[in-house]
């Protein structure tokens, strides 16, 4: 009660003279000071006053006298404070009020004694107390403790002791009033000391601690990467310089017009081809194989990094079983990946099957087993999924089984890491080490959850699931990272501002620098300064005039991609598409192959095209829109550019984004993104179309309203 009572008052002393707390306490414990001189001497002069003869002799008589003189004060005090009110309070705060109020509590507990003990105590307080606002409140607080000690003893006698009592307890008052001052003139002294000495802490304190910055450590493993080189058309690899390759995909590769392996693939194929080198079961030296990371920018060839080495690996399969399983954020990259896969598989006796909601769950099923003579069998080798369809099968497909899993290809990782809510890697894992049912128990493909290395795990081999994670954007952030549990992961990146920190070396670390990202060597970016009101003109520009074709153009929402489609519809002269999930995934891929064909001049698009499409041809890049995030800006503009040829990129911004977007693109390590001005006289001969076509659009939409709610 007392503490909050000071810090109130605290608070009405000017807060904003940009004085300290301490200076406003030494302030107020003068004021105190000066308060109860006053007072002692008014008492003094009354005392004389009334009765010169008792005031000469001093003692009890007088000191009773100052008390009843007290008591009256107080009474009066506390009869003030009723009729003021309970709100009164707060709007006047006082340090005399603070001590009635504290004793019109214990009042209220005691009766009659306790006020006059109560008086007694606000005149000694501020005489004896001497060390800030802190410690009187201690003091406030300790006395009433020690009142509130003999009030309960106090009521529990009999009212005919009272009277007797009285006069006694008289000259124990004045008793433990002389201890009481000497106690709060030895606290006063202790707390000038130090706070532990007095045996008070005083909470709050004055003093500014600096806070030590926390760095950040990246593992060996991330700090360290197998370095990817970035310029793909310097760095070509003679497809047969790269060692294991068998001779049929080598043949496959020439005729697929492939003579040259990129970067990437020149360094990830033999890594995994090696790691599967001594059969399926486990990896060199009989231990379990790395986890492979790969973090290599757009375009640059990823899907051939991992497909060849699992079609070469799983090629001398024994028994039909799912041995490989690639997970895809979405229906049309499942698609592209699952095209690459039988594309190589073709002559082998391997099969691929997609399962990412495109066929019926059905149709899905009848594609992944095939029951005969009271045997269900797998006709699966390979297994291209989306996350929640590939659950959906672990859970309701009777017999679908990933016990023999070899390895598990999680493709655009860093956005299959944001998924992992759904928790669809921990029922992977648990289908994988799933217990086998009756004799299969014995099978040699007996597999259990792998736990520390030990003599006795090391003697009976079994198969390892080893995984493969592919992305442009590849989070650096180990707690991220650790999600997927690992096994002594290798990384292959391109990312060469990597940080010279290690876990090894923790002292002495210098300052993290943000993720920083690759962007296709073959990239030109450029930022259109502009207003709301000019965007749909500038993109007509663009195609109308400057004649860019074709064009992928990024909106941030369906609905402005929406709009946008219908007013360069409306506007005429240029074939446009959109791409959204509006459409149906048979419209959606129809789009795609037209824009491909180059049906489309200027595709539409949400950021459902923005990851991991392949769209060959793709010259330039707009965002309508500009993007939020960094990586949806990375996987936007790598879109075109892409397999080492050149491409341009064009971010529309308005004022307010300029200074951020800029910066967001420079940290993450863009070679330099360029303005390009478009003068307001090259859109004036599209404005009075422009204005009709707004028109016409309003109408257009209004009638597509007027169909939904039909
Ligand atoms: N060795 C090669 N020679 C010629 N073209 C290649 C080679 N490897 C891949 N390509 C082509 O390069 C393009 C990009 O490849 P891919 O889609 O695998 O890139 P990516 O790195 O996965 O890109 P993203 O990160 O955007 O998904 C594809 O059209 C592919 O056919």
């Amino acid at each position: 009660m007392s503490l909050f009572a000071i810090n109130r008052y605290l608070g009405d002393e000017n807060d904003n003279d940009g004085s300290t707390s301490e200076s406003r306490s030494k302030a107020l414990l003068a004021k105190l000071h000066e308060q109860a001189r006053a007072r002692q001497q008014q008492n003094s002069k009354i005392a004389e006053e009334g009765n010169p003869e008792l005031s000469a002799k001093g003692g009890t008589t007088s000191k009773k006298r100052k008390k009843q003189q007290n008591d009256q004060d107080a009474a009066e005090k506390v009869q003030k404070k009723k009729s003021k009110g309970v709100n009164q309070e707060s709007s006047e705060p006082d340090c005399e009020d603070l001590s009635a109020n504290t004793q019109t509590a214990e009042r209220s507990l005691s009766g009659k004694k306790k006020k006059r003990k109560g008086t007694k105590t606000e005149h000694n307080e501020p005489e004896s107390s001497d060390s800030g606002a802190v410690l009187e409140t201690v003091l406030v607080e300790r006395k009433s403790k020690q009142q509130r000690g003999t009030v309960v003893e106090k009521t529990e006698e009999s009212d005919s002791e009272e009277q007797e009592e009285d006069d006694e307890d008289e000259s124990d008052e004045d008793e433990s009033m002389e201890e009481t001052k000497e106690q709060t003139e030895q606290l006063a002294e202790n707390s000038e000391k130090s706070p532990s000495q007095s045996g008070f802490t005083i909470l709050g304190g004055f003093e500014k601690k600096t806070v030590q910055k926390v760095q950040m450590v990246l593992p060996q493993w991330l700090a360290q990467p197998d370095i990817v080189q970035r310029d793909i058309n310097k760095n070509l690899v003679p497809i047969r310089d790269v060692p294991g390759i068998c001779p049929r995909l080598l043949k496959k590769l020439e005729s697929n017009g492939i003579q040259n392996f990129f970067p990437v693939q020149a360094e990830v194929i033999p890594a995994i081809l090696e790691s599967a080198s001594h059969g399926l079961l486990v990896g060199r030296g009989g231990y379990r194989p790395r986890d492979i990371c790969v973090s290599a920018p757009t375009g640059s060839g990823k899907t051939l990094a991992f497909v060849i080495p699992v079609i070469q690996a799983l090629s001398k399969r024994v028994v039909r079983e799912i041995r490989a399983l690639v997970v895809l954020p979405t229906k049309e990259l499942a698609q592209q990946v699952c095209k690459v896969f039988c594309s190589y598989a073709e002559g082998t006796s391997l099969k691929v099957v997609m399962v990412a909601g495109q066929k019926s769950f059905a149709a899905e099923q009848t594609s992944l087993l095939e029951t005969s003579g009271g045997r269900t069998r797998s006709l699966a080798d390979i297994v291209v999924a989306t996350p929640g369809r590939l659950v959906d099968h672990i859970n309701k497909t009777p017999d679908f089984s990933l016990r023999h899993l070899r390895f598990l290809i999680i493709d655009e990782a860093d956005r299959m890491i944001d998924s992992m809510h759904q928790s669809w890697l921990s029922q992977v894992v648990k289908a994988v080490y799933a217990p086998w049912c009756g004799s299969d128990g014995a099978s040699i493909f007996r597999r259990t959850e792998p736990g520390p290395i030990t003599a006795a795990s090391l003697f009976q081999p079994q198969m390892p699931l080893q995984k493969l994670l592919f992305s442009a954007t590849l989070t650096q952030n180990p707690e991220k990272l650790q999600q997927l549990g690992l096994h002594q992961p290798r990384l292959f990146s391109s990312t060469h501002s990597r940080p010279s920190a290690t876990a090894s070396s923790t002292t002495d670390v210098p300052p993290q620098p943000q993720e920083k990202f690759n962007f296709p060597q073959g990239l030109t970016e450029y930022y259109v300064p502009c207003t709301l009101s000019k965007k749909p003109l500038l993109i007509l520009h663009f195609i109308l005039r400057l004649k860019f074709s074709p064009v992928l153009c990024f909106t941030n929402s369906r609905e402005g991609a929406h709009r946008l489609f219908l007013l360069v519809q409306l506007f005429g002269g240029v074939r446009v598409a959109e791409f959204s999930s509006r459409l149906s995934p048979g419209e959606r891929k129809k789009t795609l192959k037209e824009f491909e064909q180059g049906k489309i001049q200027l595709l539409i698009s949400t950021d459902a095209a923005a990851r991991g499409i392949d769209i060959k041809g793709v010259k330039c890049v707009v965002n309508y829109d500009a993007p939020q995030f960094i990586r949806t800006y990375i996987h936007r503009v790598g879109r075109t550019a892409r397999a080492g040829k050149a491409g341009l990129a064009f971010t529309f911004l308005l004022g307010v984004q300029e200074k951020n977007f800029l910066q967001m693109v420079r940290d993450a390590g863009s070679p330099g993104i360029q303005r390009q001005i478009v003068k307001p006289e090259n859109l004036t001969g599209m404005e009075l179309d422009y204005q009709q076509t707004l028109l016409k659009l309003e109408d257009v939409i209004k009638e597509e309203r007027a169909k939904r709610r039909i």
